[in-house]
């Protein structure tokens, strides 16, 4: 067997750390895990684990340094327009959007015209003003940007936004939403063919964990005077599976279904009939 190793940055402490390691442990992968090491290997995977920070890992993906990595959208957009997105990892999920005080009256984005922004997001900041052909000064911080306009140091900001209590905190108001995020797993250019194979092993576990994590597992009892109408709601992988139940003229249909659906659906689907409906979490899905 091949010792060659997929390596992968993952964020050392902060936001993306438990969530990266969780996903990889979901997927079969072990690591074992000294809390001072820097650098651990799985022992039932060939991948190699890089704790980083977040800010260096468009620059170890680009010089190779790393195969993949699990980072912030933003960051790669701020940082790492070269590199590959691959999987969207759906948690870690935020904004990055422009807030003014309060009591600043806003209108539209031209208020902002020659005005000072704090940002830890240079980059982006610049290429969404220019898109709107507005020029403003940046005033580049790394970290409590929101404290900029209380302090006097910035008339508006640009951080990131999840609850919006930071922004309701320091006063402030969100007033452009410049992009979306979420947690993703990004490619090297630089990537070999060897660990090309073992990644394609990786991006597989990983869409079985994520396919599963939106879908669930459901049985339900249906009067088979309805079934035709209950199956419709329910698509399944391919289709719904119908087994008759002991007592007549009723039978039970198991399917997979994706949970937002589950809640569109549900009343329909008690009008319909359907009792003793169980919803059931999935492990793996593999399709
Ligand atoms: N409040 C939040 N809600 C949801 N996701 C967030 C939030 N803040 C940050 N993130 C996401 O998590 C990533 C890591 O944020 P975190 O604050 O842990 O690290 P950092 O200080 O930006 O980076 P570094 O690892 O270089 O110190 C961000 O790039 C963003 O994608
Ligand atoms: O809308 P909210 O839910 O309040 O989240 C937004 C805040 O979260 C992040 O900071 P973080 O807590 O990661 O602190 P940091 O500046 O030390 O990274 C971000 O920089 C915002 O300040
Ligand atoms: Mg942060």
């Amino acid at each position: 067997m091949s010792k060659e190793k997929l390596r992968i940055a993952v964020q050392k402490s902060g936001r993306l750390n438990e969530d990266s390691l969780k996903i990889l442990k979901d997927a079969g992968i072990s690591i074992d895990n000294g809390k001072e090491q820097l650098k651990a290997s799985s022992r039932n995977f060939p991948l190699e684990v890089l704790y980083l920070r977040n800010g260096d890992i468009p620059q170890y993906l680009r010089d190779g340094v790393v195969d993949v990595a699990i980072i912030g959208e933003n960051v790669l957009i701020e940082k790492g327009q070269d590199i590959i997105h691959a999987e969207k990892l759906g948690f870690s999920k935020c904004r990055v959007s422009l807030a003014v005080p309060k009591s600043l009256k806003y209108t539209d984005i031209n208020d902002l015209d020659g005005k000072k922004i704090a940002t830890s997001y240079p980059n982006t900041v610049n290429a969404f003003l220019e898109k709107k052909g507005i020029s403003a000064e940046l005033h580049i911080i790394n970290g409590s940007v929101e404290i900029a306009p209380n302090i006097g140091l910035a008339d508006a900001i640009c951080d990131i936004v999840s609850s919006g209590s930071t922004l309701f905190k320091n006063n402030l108001k969100e007033v452009e939403v410049m992009l979306k995020s979420e947690a993703v797993l990004a490619i090297s250019p630089k990537i070999s063919s060897d660990r090309k194979e073992i990644l394609e092993k990786l991006q597989f576990r990983l869409k079985s964990v994520l396919n599963a994590r939106t879908s669930k597992y459901i049985l339900l009892n249906a009067p088979n005077a309805r079934l035709d109408d209950i199956i419709k709601l329910l698509p399944g992988m391919r289709s719904p599976t119908v087994l008759p139940l002991a007592e007549e003229g009723w039978s039970s249909v198991h399917t997979v279904i994706n949970e937002e659906r589950f809640w569109e659906v549900i009343d329909e689907l008690k009008a319909y009939g359907a009792e003793g409906i169980l919803v059931a979490p999935i492990e793996k899905m593999v399709i």
